[in-house]
């Protein structure tokens, strides 16, 4: 059966626009694995409460980072799709979970190319029921209604594979300033609930299912025994909370204000949820992040960037789909 590879991230409004942005919030935070109540009240909370005004506030935002052909998150997981493309003699796709190209379109251009064996791959490295299980559900769905000759596999969560601390960790070292007191690691956040919901399911089914915090803590832990970074060097925390539900803590924007009373005056941050740079990074992070420190005190911040479209990065994906495509 000819093999192919389904690349698959967040994605993002098709453009500024706040009626663009409007209608990919609503898509996103309608899905009951983002915004995990009855639909009813979710369809109450984000129309009453969320989409009258957020996406006014999150087009502003999208318009200090959104590249000449569009949106970063899209423009950086084309080009990482290319350059794998170009290493491997089997067809590579693209898609987003949410808006374009929409999943549908990359099962049916690698369909359109004769491939019925595909691998699917989130490129979140921790898993989570509002990143790669909706993914999955997504896959399955059009599967099943539009592609019932094709095998659907996924890429397992990939934060502890040593090929990836080596690539986060060799990222990390070349951006990191040689004098800087600590270097936050800030993930995305999830709901408390998610991760309460992920060890319920553990215990009924006995699989060894991780909690999205213990995840993101170990590829922490990972990455600092990689760089031999003592304890007081580093610190993990999580962003982009919505919304009064406790979030898994402790919070990135607490963390930036209360570091330099602490000491921390020259900050190093990575973001080891996302491989491809976006809203969350590039705005949220490297623009509002850094300006909130520099406000608390902080003397020096340094963004370091996502692998987006590392060498290393490329290779290793190659190494691992061939290994896939040879099994
Ligand atoms: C309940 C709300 C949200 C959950 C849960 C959530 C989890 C989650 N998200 C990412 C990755 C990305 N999120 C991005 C943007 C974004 N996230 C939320 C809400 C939740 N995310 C919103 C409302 C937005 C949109 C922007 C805004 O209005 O603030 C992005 C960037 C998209 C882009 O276009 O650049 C990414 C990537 C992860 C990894 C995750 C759980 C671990
Ligand atoms: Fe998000
Ligand atoms: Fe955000």
């Amino acid at each position: 059966m000819s093999k192919g590879i389904l690349l698959v991230n967040l994605g993002s409004p098709d453009s500024t626009e706040v009626e663009d942005v409007r209608t990919y919030l609503r898509e996103f935070l309608m899905d009951g694995k983002v915004i995990d109540s009855p639909w009813l009240i979710r369809k109450m909370i984000v129309e009453l409460f969320i989409l009258p005004k957020r996406p006014i506030q999150s087009a502003e935002a999208y318009k200090k980072i959104w590249i000449k052909d569009g949106s970063p998150l899209i423009i950086y997981s084309k080009i990482l799709q290319q350059k794998v493309q170009e290493q491997l003699d089997f067809p590579v796709g693209l898609a987003m979970r949410y808006k374009n190209p929409s999943i549908e379109f990359g099962l049916q251009e690698l369909y359109d190319k004769g491939v019925r064996d595909i691998l699917v791959v989130p490129l979140y490295p921790q898993y989570t029921m509002s990143t790669t299980e909706t993914v999955a559900d997504k896959v399955l769905e059009v599967q099943k209604k539009k592609f019932k000759d094709v095998k659907v596999n996924f890429l397992k969560a990939f934060y502890k594979h040593p090929d990836y601390i080596k690539i986060l960790g060799d990222s990390i070292k070349e951006n990191l300033p040689e004098n800087y007191d600590k270097l936050l690691f800030s993930y995305h956040g999830i709901p408390e609930r998610h991760d309460k919901k992920a060890l319920r399911a553990a215990k009924v089914s006995k699989l060894p299912i991780e909690t999205y915090r213990n995840q993101c803590l170990e590829t922490t832990e990972l990455v600092a025994e990689y760089l031999q970074l003592p304890k007081d060097k580093y610190y993990t925390s999580f962003q982009s909370r919505l919304g009064k539900d406790p979030w898994i803590k402790p919070y990135t924007d607490e963390t930036l204000e209360h570091f330099p009373e602490e000491g921390v005056k020259n900050l190093a941050v990575c973001t080891p949820a996302f491989v491809a740079d976006c809203l969350e990074t590039l705005e949220e992070i490297s623009m509002e992040g850094k300006e909130e420190f520099l406000k608390a005190g902080g003397e020096q911040f340094t963004y370091i960037p996502c692998l987006n479209d590392r060498q290393d990065w490329i290779d290793t994906l190659v190494k691992w789909f061939q290994g896939w495509e040879n099994n």
